[in-house]
Parts: structure tokens; C-alpha cells; sequence
């Protein structure tokens, strides 16, 4: 992979028939949100719904780019922390878009990271059963991962995006000169997600990223061809199974111990997604490598690079109280992917090899995480 030394416009079309649409990449495009949108729904009022710290660094940017392609726009602003995805916090957000009487032709505008974007498409795919919707992401994570694909939804005591729907959004704008205010814990976070797309089937990206990560970090090129390449992954997977039929769950490398974890600990508390899911993917290894599928030195290697970025990788450091192992078993149990009462999970026979595990029996899962919590 080379690394241009400009940024300019890159359009990556995610292909879903008549629901497809493009992701839109580069520098400084969020001056151009309001003639994209006009573009999109000419005529059209929106509502842009984002969180207490994005609005304060890019609501203003947005809302002028609105008002000078002459979009009427409101602003809907939610608590920061994933403890907004809540049934509480849809209901406002439905209640505004209800109050301000807008269409279904209108559009939800998502300014965020997955937080946001998960919260405001799912109240667009629900509202007067499906309005048009926008994401504009401003994390890393939600510009590699959550902002494409278009699964939405909230959490629940029960676990992590356990009610939601699919609905697409009709383009994604991703800004990446959004990413320089971005703190940098949660800069590395969403570089876990891109690790990810290396781990699933790109053994040549992970080793790039691992010869790259500084360059990544510093912003720039690298961090603008990392977030393509992702970007580009993911437009493919999801082309090829949108509602998670089959390879789409691909995508869940490292998901399901991390939305357990993230449970464990508590939405808003101290693990934000990324860092689960970092922890999960070397779990995920690690269990390959005892079940016999993935080599030991490979499962060493993904440890070794989530460490040298700053990323978690290990179940002992989590808050121990999140480490209870019947306690991570019983929120695995409420995975998505959960078939006929027996979980399924994504593990790999090396790195970029991963596959889609149904018969991992749950006493061998219930071992492998007491010898985690031990290790
Ligand atoms: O888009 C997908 O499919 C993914 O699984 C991507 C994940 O990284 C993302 O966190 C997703 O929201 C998880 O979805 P879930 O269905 O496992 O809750």
C-alpha cells in the first residue's frame, strides 16, 4: 500500500441496490455538507443531532455550511458517553423530530462518533417508518466503522445494541481534518476497528499498519489511507450481506467478549467500545490458539501490536469487577448471533483468517475465561 502526500476527494460506494450510497472522504469537506444535502433532498428541512462535546467543535462549522446552501436546520444536542443509547434518550430525540414536525423526506443529520450516529439512525429508521439520514462521523471509530453499514440501535441492561434496525444512511461525509481535536485515547480506540479489518482477511494491512501505526497516529496521509482501506473493507462486506445473514458477522471480530465487557463495566464507565474490542480480538486469538486453530505466534503478535499503539489486550486489565466470568458468560448469552441457545463466535485459524465459529461448546468458553481472568 502506498501513502499519497495529499488528501483529496475519495468516493467509496457501498453497493446495496436501490438503499446504495457513497462514503465521502477527504479534508475540509464538511463545508460542503449543505450542498451535499441540498443535493440530496432539495427543499428539505434537517435536523442535525449530535453531543454535548462534538457540538461545541464542529456544530457551529456545520450549521453555517446548512444555512449557506440554504437548508433549514435545527440542532438536537445529547449527553456525550454511551450511556445515551438509551431508550430514554431515543424517546427525546423521536419527541424533537415529532415536535419540529419534520417529513419523512427530511433528514436526521448524525454529527458524532458511534454514539450518535447509532442513536440518531436509529430514530430515523423508526419515525414515520424511516426517514432519510445522514452520517457525518467525527471519531475515528465511527468514520472506519459504525457510520457504514447501517446497523443503529441503542443498549439495554441486557447488553450492547440489543434493539435497533438496519437503515442506511443515504451518504456519509467523512471530514478528516475532524480528527484533529479528537483526544487521543479515543483516537486509539477507533484504531482497534481498523486493526480489525486486518485481523478479519487482510494479513497485508495488518502488517502495513503495524510498520505504519506511528505515521497513522501523527494524522495525515497514513491516517487518511487507513481510513479509506477501512472504509473500502467495509463497503465490501457489507455490499455482499447486509443483514448479517452470513459474513457480515465477520465484522464482530472481537465483539462478542467486548460488548460482554462493555456491559460488565458499564456503558459510560471505564472501557470505552474501541478498547473492549481490542481486549476481545486478543481474546478471540487466544482462544484460537488453544482450540487449536490459530497459531501461537500469531496470537502473540496481535498482543504485541494492540500494546505497542497503547490498546488493552488482556481480560486482567479491565476494573476487576467487570471480570466475573459466569457474568461475561451470561451477557455472551444475549449476543446477536446467539443460535438455538449456543453462541457464536468469530475466531481465526491466524491473522487475516478469520472465520464464523457456531460449535464452541459453552464449558469450554466458561473455562477459557476463568484462565483469563487468571492469566
Ligand atoms: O457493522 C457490523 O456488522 C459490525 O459488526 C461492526 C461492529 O464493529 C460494530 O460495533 C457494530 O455496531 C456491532 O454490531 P452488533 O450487531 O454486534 O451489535
Amino acid at each position: 500500500m502506498t501513502v499519497d502526500d495529499t488528501t483529496p476527494l475519495l468516493t467509496v460506494p457501498v453497493s446495496l441496490g436501490d438503499r446504495s450510497y457513497d462514503i465521502f472522504i477527504g479534508s475540509g469537506l464538511l463545508a460542503e455538507a449543505g450542498e451535499r444535502l441540498a443535493g440530496l433532498a432539495p427543499g428539505g428541512r434537517a435536523m442535525v443531532v449530535t453531543d454535548e462535546t462534538v457540538a461545541e467543535r464542529h456544530l457551529p462549522a456545520l450549521m453555517a455550511a446548512l444555512e449557506s446552501a440554504k437548508v433549514p436546520a435545527e440542532a438536537f444536542v445529547v449527553p456525550a458517553g454511551e450511556a445515551t443509547k438509551s431508550f430514554a434518550e431515543l424517546e427525546r430525540l423521536v419527541d424533537a423530530v415529532l415536535t419540529a414536525r419534520l417529513e419523512r423526506g427530511d433528514t436526521i443529520v448524525a454529527l458524532g462518533g458511534g454514539v450518535v450516529g447509532d442513536l440518531a439512525g436509529f430514530a430515523a429508521g423508526i419515525v414515520r417508518r424511516g426517514m432519510a439520514f445522514v452520517q457525518i462521523p467525527t471519531t475515528l471509530l465511527a468514520q472506519v466503522d459504525s457510520s457504514v453499514g447501517g446497523k443503529t440501535g441503542i443498549n439495554t441492561a441486557h447488553g450492547k445494541n440489543l434493539v435497533g434496525v438496519f437503515h442506511q444512511p443515504q451518504f456519509v461525509l467523512i471530514d478528516t481534518d475532524l480528527l484533529a481535536t479528537l483526544p487521543p485515547r479515543h483516537l486509539k480506540a477507533g484504531y482497534a476497528e481498523v486493526v480489525k479489518y486486518g485481523l478479519i482477511d487482510d494479513p497485508v494491512f495488518f502488517g502495513w499498519l503495524e510498520a505504519n501505526a506511528p505515521a497513522v497516529f501523527a494524522g495525515g496521509p497514513a491516517l487518511a489511507e487507513a481510513i479509506a482501506a477501512s472504509c473500502r473493507a467495509k463497503a465490501r462486506v457489507v455490499a455482499a450481506d447486509e443483514r448479517e445473514a452470513g459474513n457480515r458477522a465477520l465484522l464482530n471480530l472481537g465483539h462478542t467478549f467486548g460488548h460482554a465487557l462493555e456491559a460488565a463495566v458499564g456503558y459510560g464507565g471505564d472501557l470505552v467500545h474501541g478498547e473492549a474490542v481490542a481486549i476481545g480480538m486478543a481474546m478471540a486469538f487466544r482462544l484460537s490458539t488453544l482450540l487449536g486453530f490459530c497459531p501461537a505466534e500469531d496470537a502473540v503478535r496481535v498482543e504485541r501490536h494492540l500494546h505497542a499503539v497503547g490498546l488493552l489486550a488482556d481480560l486482567t486489565e479491565v476494573p476487576a469487577t467487570a471480570r466475573d466470568p459466569a457474568r461475561l458468560l451470561a451477557l455472551m448469552a444475549q449476543d446477536k448471533k446467539v443460535q438455538r441457545g449456543a453462541l457464536t463466535l468469530i475466531l481465526t485459524r491466524g491473522i487475516g483468517r478469520s472465520f464464523i465459529a457456531h460449535d464452541v461448546a459453552a464449558d469450554v468458553i466458561a473455562d477459557f475465561l476463568e484462565d483469563e481472568t487468571a492469566r
